[in-house]
């Protein structure tokens, strides 16, 4: 299948090019080949290459900085999945666009999962320019798959696990604590470029929510993978009053494999499956780059 993938050095990015690269004729960008931005470079790519299927992994994703960088969140995450879409819609093409868990209030009673037809209800910026590209996407096409994945780790890029285990590593008695009342999936990135493989395979449409099976808080997600890697440190529970950040993030953000389960696509692992895979795949790797990062913080 002919597809293009932008945000290809991203955390997800990444994953999705040496995945698809094995099966497809991918044409793969960054952000220096094409900013998503530009309505111009946009339709020149699009036209260019004509893709079956346009993966959007490009995105704003500090969510924190969010909250004062609003303009710039604003551009990448609505006006880039925009330019995206309406390109799409003159030349053909499906656009495969990557959302998120924290779309979703998360006011439910845990361990209740949200589905993909339940009513979205964002707390921070970042929330609201996901759900504003979910809009806009459903608004310019007829074919288009919306993948919302949660609490993305991988070997790539920075995510929670890496500043864990550089927090860890970074003095000799680290103080660390960890929000345990916000509920969500950790979820491998090699695990969703695979999932979004076979939705596309498959000639998926629609919402999908592709996260890891089962559910933890963040605290108990560190502790399991510190100990998991050998490292003996003690690290504290705390609750999200205790750990202030600029963006209100979700209570519950646990989703449910619904409509990949429906049609029988769901390729999603337990989350500690996954996790155990990925640090005997990466540990000694893992633990270089954190003691490099370590050691000039
Ligand atoms: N990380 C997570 O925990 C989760 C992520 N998601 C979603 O998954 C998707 C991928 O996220 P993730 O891989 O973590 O993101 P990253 O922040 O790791 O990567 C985002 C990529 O977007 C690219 N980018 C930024 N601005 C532009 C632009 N103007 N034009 C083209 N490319 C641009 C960057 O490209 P370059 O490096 O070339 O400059 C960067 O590599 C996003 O939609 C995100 O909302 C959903 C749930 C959880
Ligand atoms: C670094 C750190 C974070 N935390 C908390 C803050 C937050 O509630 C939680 C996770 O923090 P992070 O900033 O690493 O992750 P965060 O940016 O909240 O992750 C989100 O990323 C975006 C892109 C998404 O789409 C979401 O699904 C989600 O994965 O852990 C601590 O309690 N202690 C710490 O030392």
């Amino acid at each position: 299948m002919k597809i293009v993938l932008v945000g290809k050095n991203g955390l997800l990015g990444r994953e999705c090019l040496l995945v698809l690269n094995r099966a497809h004729d991918l044409v793969a960008l960054g952000s220096r080949e094409l900013d998503i931005t530009d309505a111009v470079q946009v339709e020149e790519a699009v036209r260019r290459y004509q893709p079956e299927v346009l993966i959007n992994c490009a995105a704003y994703t500090r969510v924190d900085a969010a909250e004062q960088e609003r303009e710039l969140a604003y551009r990448v995450n609505v006006v880039g999945p925009r330019n995206l879409a309406a390109s799409l819609a003159r030349h053909g093409g499906t656009l495969l666009h990557i959302s998120t868990d924290s779309v979703f209030d998360g006011e439910r009673p845990v361990p209740e999962p949200y589905g993909e037809d339940d009513a979205v209800g964002p707390l921070s910026y970042y929330s609201q320019t996901k759900v504003a590209s979910e809009t806009v996407v459903k608004q310019e096409l007829s074919h288009y798959i919306i993948v919302r994945t949660a609490w993305v780790y991988g070997l790539h890029g920075p995510n929670f696990l890496k500043t864990m285990l550089r927090l860890a590593l970074s003095n000799p008695k680290p103080r660390i604590k960890v929000v345990n009342d916000q509920f969500g999936s950790l979820t491998w990135s090699y695990r969703v470029a695979e999932q979004l493989a076979r939705i596309i395979e498959a000639g998926g449409q629609g919402i999908y929510h592709a996260t890891a099976e089962g559910y933890a808080t963040w605290f108990e997600v560190a502790d399991y993978f510190l100990r998991r890697m050998g490292i003996e440190i003690q690290i504290n529970p705390c609750t999200t009053a205790e750990y202030q950040t600029p963006a209100k993030r979700p209570k519950n953000s646990i989703l449910e494999n619904r409509r990949l389960k429906d049609q029988g696509l769901n390729l999603m692992r337990p989350w500690k499956t996954d996790l155990d895979e990925f640090i005997a795949r990466y540990r000694e790797v893992l633990l270089q780059e954190a003691m490099i990062t370590a050691a000039r913080s």
